[in-house]
């Protein structure tokens, strides 16, 4: 594998904010690989966490690393959340969910303390634009969900992946729909939530805690 080095510097960066005894959120994407290679080897030299995996292929990193795993269950205090993302605003909003994981991704950093969003500078914009917002909706009558979708405006495509419907951990369809320029986020968001068949969307507005931005020459952070 090629190494991405903004993507390992962002996740280098980010060890600081762990700490013995927690348990982290573990997101999804390939900046997240560099992340638990990371925290793998902390774990072989003696630090005590468990992580909770937002996607199959996190988990399946996790234990390649040898990164301890727990379950989502009422009673688990996720003390951070440590994911990528595709975009991240002026004001920290977030897109994501360009590998498809939005829906579990959103639910541990929902339940996180705090969440650390780790990119490169070309994921850092003024406003989210020219890009896919990715919407999971459920396979049962998905056609009038993008119907709808359309009605409020917007061109769903529905992703495939290797000739077939992408198929999310959670069983489900995304579609893909083009934004220009995201002037109002949450709105966009909300507008999409309310549309039966819509489980999420790959919108994460004021969720970011603290951005870890990788450099050529080093890591910035940014603190919401
Ligand atoms: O569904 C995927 C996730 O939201 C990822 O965190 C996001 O797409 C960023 O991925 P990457 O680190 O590969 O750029």
């Amino acid at each position: 594998m090629v190494v991405n080095k903004t993507k390992a510097t962002a996740a280098k960066a980010s060890l600081k904010y762990i700490n013995n005894g927690m348990t982290i959120g573990l997101g999804s994407g390939s900046t997240m690989y560099y992340f638990l290679e990371e925290l793998g080897n902390l774990v072989q030299s003696g630090l005590h966490i468990e992580g909770v995996p937002t996607s199959k292929r996190t988990e399946k990193w996790a234990l390649d690393f040898g990164v301890p795993l727990t379950e989502l269950a009422r009673d688990t205090v996720i003390d951070v959340a440590i994911d990528g993302a595709n975009q991240v605003d002026e004001n920290f909003h977030l897109l994501k969910g360009g590998g498809g994981s939005l829906v579990r991704e959103k639910i541990v950093a929902a339940s996180a303390k705090e969440l650390i969003i780790l990119i490169d500078d070309s994921k850092c914009v003024s406003r989210i634009h020219d890009a896919d917002l990715p919407v999971e909706v459920l396979p049962f009558g998905w056609e009038k969900t993008a119907m709808a979708i359309e009605q409020q405006g917007y061109d769903p495509i529905l992703r495939y992946k290797d000739g077939a419907s992408f198929i999310s951990d959670n069983g489900n369809y995304i579609v893909d729909c083009h934004i220009r320029t995201l002037e109002a986020p949450l709105k966009v968001h909300q507008q999409f939530k309310k549309l039966t068949g819509v489980v999420d969307t790959g919108l994460f507005i004021g969720m970011a805690d603290r951005v870890i931005i990788g450099k050529e020459d080093g890591a910035v952070e940014k603190r919401n």
